[in-house]
């Protein structure tokens, strides 16, 4: 459905996106996950037709969108991050005017319109100026707008930004619905957010796709339990003597420590391993206390950890 080869875009001597190459099937939920500035925009624009890639291609349903950028537009209905709405029309009337522009043929609109506004929830809003409207419920109308012409494909960029909890639930809810019968592609920064509503998860970080998984496997990899970070405190003799002890532990990696009297090292096992209790134990065994315990996995880890920081930070935002 969506073939993308070796999209590359640079912004003077910045290279937003990098030899990104991906593809999704009809009727895949698929979420593109980054933080901020990673390329997630850039890239849903290139898709969409607003910006030109630098190099590479885009194949919409075996059509290049170079060569048939109008064709491909037909395709696919765009949330973009920050929709154009015209606040002084009328719901009613912003969506007749996109449906102008979508060329929905006239004698058409009035049914096709209402399905869809019943769809996002705006019915009773119709008759009403769009700069009045809440936030959440702009945002409806721009998903309704998206909705117009019927697009077989959805492009959503960061859909739920900016609303409050019961919004965002509402919204999710709806973009699940809306995948039942259409190909997703929903951009996020939230790792919860994706995973709630999406099967597959590409992530995007510098630029460059770094994982493509299922939210399962992506938490699972998050979750790692045999590659444990530690911060113990005591000598690096000690640590070193009491970790080695434990058997399943094939290497350890000391790091240089934050915080003095402590030891910051690495503990790697087999996969599928759990050492943490074996781990605890043995410093307990050896009166060495665990000042901190984590999973450390690839290189994802930073990336996680800079996600979950901003999601901790929204939530703190939106409490
Ligand atoms: N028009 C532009 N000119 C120059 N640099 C740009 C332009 N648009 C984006 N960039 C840069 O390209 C990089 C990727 O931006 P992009 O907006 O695609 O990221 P994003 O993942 O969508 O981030 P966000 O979640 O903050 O919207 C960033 O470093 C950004 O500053």
């Amino acid at each position: 459905m969506i073939e993308v080869q070796h999209l590359t875009k640079r912004y003077g001597i910045h290279t937003a996106v990098h030899d990104v190459s991906f593809s999704i099937q009809k009727g895949e939920i698929v979420g593109f996950l980054g933080p901020n500035g990673a390329g997630k925009s850039t890239t849903m624009n290139i898709l969409t037709g607003y910006l030109s890639a630098t190099e590479g291609t885009v194949v919409i349903d075996g059509v290049k969108l170079l060569e048939e950028p109008e064709e491909c537009k037909k395709k696919i209905g765009y949330l973009p991050e920050n929709p154009p709405l015209y606040g002084h029309l009328t719901v009613d009337e912003f969506l007749r005017f996109v449906a102008d522009l979508k060329y929905v043929p006239r004698r058409r609109q009035k049914e096709h319109l209402e399905s869809i506004m019943e769809k996002v929830g705006i019915l009773h809003v119709r008759g009403r100026l769009v700069r009045n409207l809440s936030k959440g419920y702009k945002q409806r109308v721009g998903l309704a707008q998206a909705l117009v012409g019927d697009p077989e494909i959805l492009i959503l960029d960061e859909p739920t930004i900016g609303l409050d909890p019961r919004q965002i639930i509402d919204i999710r809810t709806l973009i699940k619905d809306l995948g039942k019968d259409r190909t997703v592609i929903l951009s996020s920064h939230i790792l919860p957010e994706v995973s709630m509503v999406c099967k597959r998860v590409l992530i995007i970080n510098n630029g460059v796709i770094v994982a493509d998984d299922t939210p399962e496997n992506l938490a699972k990899r998050l979750m790692g339990t045999n590659t444990l970070l530690l911060r113990i405190e005591g000598t690096r003799e000690a640590v070193e003597k009491a970790l080695s002890a434990v058997k399943e532990v094939q290497e350890l990696e000391f790091r240089p420590s934050q915080e003095e009297g402590t030891v910051e090292v690495v503990a790697k096992a087999p996969e599928e391993t759990d050492i943490r209790k074996a781990v605890f134990t043995a410093c307990a065994r050896a009166g060495l206390p665990i000042l901190q315990m984590r999973s450390l996995d690839i290189s994802l880890e930073d990336i996680f950890l800079q996600l979950v920081t901003q999601e901790s930070q929204t939530k703190e935002a939106i409490a």
